[in-house]
């Protein structure tokens, strides 16, 4: 279960947009008030989200699903020169859990995690996040277009955010997630990868993660946001990427998982 640790966030209700209340919350961008500490709640299919109780408590509605993938721990982030297999595993997990408790705090985002849920039922336990099937067949892309295809609805957006993203800050995420309404996307610091693709309601979502995957995203349309969004860019391949990020400034779960290990 998550812990009000968790990055110093809040809980949330699952049904998004919840209530006005007391709770501060630290990473929401100025003006977007504050949050109740509900139940977590997760299931493998999304239900549609409750616009309608949303807009009778008059906060912002859904206008986001975020997909993002995460890996069976026990073949993830080969390329981290760091342990053995359990505990590149257990970094993993913990850059996964920072990552998705920063993009839960967006507001007016719903998450959704693509991925095997068994197996990540550790890693996602707590947060507030629904599960989609990983359909892929080992191909990230049809994963998540497969993905998108069951959420689509004409007046919904569609994001991918990769969770190897252990420094993330809310406000970087919002900023990013509102800055336009095109396809666009951001590019990894290296500025090869890419780490965020947001397809506009009713466009396509495309999305050509992997080698190059900067390129080939500007190649299929998209636009790369040119604003510093540091936290959104520092993700974490190698050994390299962990110490940068260290020195950035990672979540609570990245910082005690990493703790000793470089
Ligand atoms: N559900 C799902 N997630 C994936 C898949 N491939 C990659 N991911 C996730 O997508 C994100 C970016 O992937 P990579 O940076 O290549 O991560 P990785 O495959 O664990 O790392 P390497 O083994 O070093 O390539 C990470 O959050 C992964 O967990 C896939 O086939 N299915
Ligand atoms: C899948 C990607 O991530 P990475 O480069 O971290 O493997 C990508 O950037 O498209």
């Amino acid at each position: 279960m998550a812990t009000a640790s968790d990055h110093a966030h809040p809980r949330r209700s699952c049904s998004l947009r919840t209530l006005t209340t007391t709770t501060p919350f630290p990473h929401s961008p100025p003006g977007r008030g504050t949050r109740t500490a509900p139940r977590p709640c997760r299931s493998r299919l999304p239900t549609r989200p409750r616009r309608t109780a949303a807009r009778i408590v008059g906060v912002t509605a859904l206008e986001y699903a975020l997909l993002i993938p995460v890996k069976d721990g026990r073949t993830a982030k080969s390329r981290l020169g760091v342990g053995d297999d359990g505990e590149r595993a257990q970094l993993m997990a913990a850059f996964a859990r920072d990552a998705i408790s920063a993009a839960a705090a967006v507001p007016g985002t719903a998450v959704h995690v693509v991925g095997d849920e068994a197996a990540l039922a550790e890693v996602l336990d707590g947060l507030e996040v629904t599960v989609l099937p990983d359909e892929g067949e080992g191909q990230l892309n049809r994963a998540l277009s497969r993905a998108a295809e069951r959420l689509a609805r004409p007046d919904l957006a569609i994001a991918v955010l990769l969770a190897d993203l252990p420094c993330l800050r809310t406000a970087d995420l919002a900023s990013a997630l509102s800055d336009g309404h095109d396809r666009r996307f951001v590019a990894d610091a290296a500025g090869t990868g890419t780490t965020l693709l947001v397809a506009p309601a009713g466009s396509t979502l495309d999305p050509r993660f992997g080698p190059g995957s900067a390129a080939a995203h500007r190649q299929s349309g998209a636009r790369p946001l040119d604003a510093e969004l540091a936290s959104l860019r520092l993700d974490v391949d190698t050994t390299d990427d962990l110490e940068a990020a260290l020195r950035f400034g990672v979540g609570v779960h990245t910082a005690k998982t990493a703790s000793g290990r470089l």
